[in-house]
């Protein structure tokens, strides 16, 4: 069975200041259907604003969907009382942010910003609880001297494996990290990852990774999820990526990752990304596609499966396969 599932999930936010009405909307996720099962790793990618961060918080249940369900192991989180809520989704996932200055309280010991999980869910006796402080640092690779210093003592790589060993503090089943070594020194970058990849082997955990580093997320995962303008447009195995996907815009995200293609010029789109006030009819990537036609604007395309593990929502798919010239070509021709 499926650790987390969402069915056809959407979140509304109404806009910041700045918005153009006062009752602007903005649509941060629409329509999404994912599954997460034990032990895999999902990777989340897509530009800035597209939603990966409001997913993320929906899967960790700290975003309540405006429509749509959000399952744990088949139960409807959203449905649970807030105590049940809290204590499934809270021992059972787990999430790590971006930034471990923000993420860990500066002014307790790392001791109790580790124990503080321990203590809400009450497990194990107090001296259970100084031990398990210890099994967790020396999960992460840290001293046990460590649990007597301030977060602020700590560098920044020390920091995000303290907000690790946190996550890690309940034992659950999916970590979901977002953006876990955009903050940090490129030195430790490798080493944050390495170390999640590590955990993820010896404790059998499932993990959502959320990176705006297609790279790294190729490298991580098994599965990568694209997403535009609040929608998930592809789920593509990671085995097939790049000259698998099939979405357009996946291709065209790729063809602007250096290192991952061929070192050639990106395919080129047409215009900006939309609003995610006032996102298109239809598929949200008609407006920039070379492959559009009237059928994009009239309906969200199905989803096609194409192999089990791989998903995607576009009326005129690209050739499986299809190199970044041919591509390139075709966009040319159409703009
Ligand atoms: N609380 C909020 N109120 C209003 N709008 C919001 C709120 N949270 C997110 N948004 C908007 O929802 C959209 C999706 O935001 P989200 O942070 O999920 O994107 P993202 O892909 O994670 O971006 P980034 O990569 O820059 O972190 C954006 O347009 C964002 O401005």
């Amino acid at each position: 069975m499926n650790l987390l599932s969402l069915s056809d999930v959407h979140v509304v936010h109404k806009a910041r200041s700045g918005g153009l009405f006062r009752r602007d909307r903005v649509y941060a996720l629409t329509g999404a259907d994912l599954t997460i099962a034990p032990g895999e790793t999902v990777g989340v990618v897509g530009e800035s604003g597209c939603g990966k961060s409001t997913l993320a918080k929906v899967l960790v249940g700290l975003q309540r969907p405006t429509l749509g369900t959000v399952s744990f192991r088949g139960e409807n989180i959203w449905t649970m009382k807030d105590s049940r809520r809290r204590s499934v989704i809270g021992s059972n996932v787990a999430m790590v942010f971006q930034d471990p200055s923000t993420a860990l309280n500066r002014r307790l010991p790392v001791r109790q910003v580790l124990r503080d999980p321990l203590d809400v869910h009450r497990r194990g006796t107090a001296r259970e609880r100084d031990a398990r402080v210890d099994d967790l640092l020396g999960q992460v690779g840290l001293p046990a001297s460590v649990a007597e210093l301030l977060p602020g003592q700590l560098s920044g790589g020390q920091r995000q494996r303290v907000a690790i060993a946190r996550a890690l503090a309940l034992s659950p089943q999916l970590i979901i990290a977002d953006e876990p070594t955009s903050a940090l020194d490129v030195s430790v970058r490798a080493q944050i990852l390495n170390l999640l990849l590590d955990l993820k082997e010896r404790l059998g955990l499932a993990l959502v990774f959320v990176s705006h580093d297609i790279q790294t997320v190729r490298r991580m995962s098994d599965r990568v999820v694209t997403m535009y303008l609040g929608r998930i447009v592809e789920q593509t195995p990671a085995g097939a990526v790049p000259y698998g996907a099939r979405h357009p815009y996946t291709r065209a995200l790729f063809s602007a990752t250096p290192g991952l293609l061929a070192p050639i010029d990106p395919i080129p789109l047409v215009g900006p990304v939309p609003s995610a006030t006032r996102p298109p009819s239809g598929c949200p990537f008609r407006t920039r596609c070379w492959n559009a036609s009237d059928a994009c604007s009239e309906s969200m395309p199905p989803v096609t499966v194409d192999g089990s593990d791989h998903l995607f929502r576009c009326h005129h798919p690209v050739a499986g396969g299809a190199t970044d010239l041919e591509l390139i070509s075709q966009a040319q021709e159409r703009s």
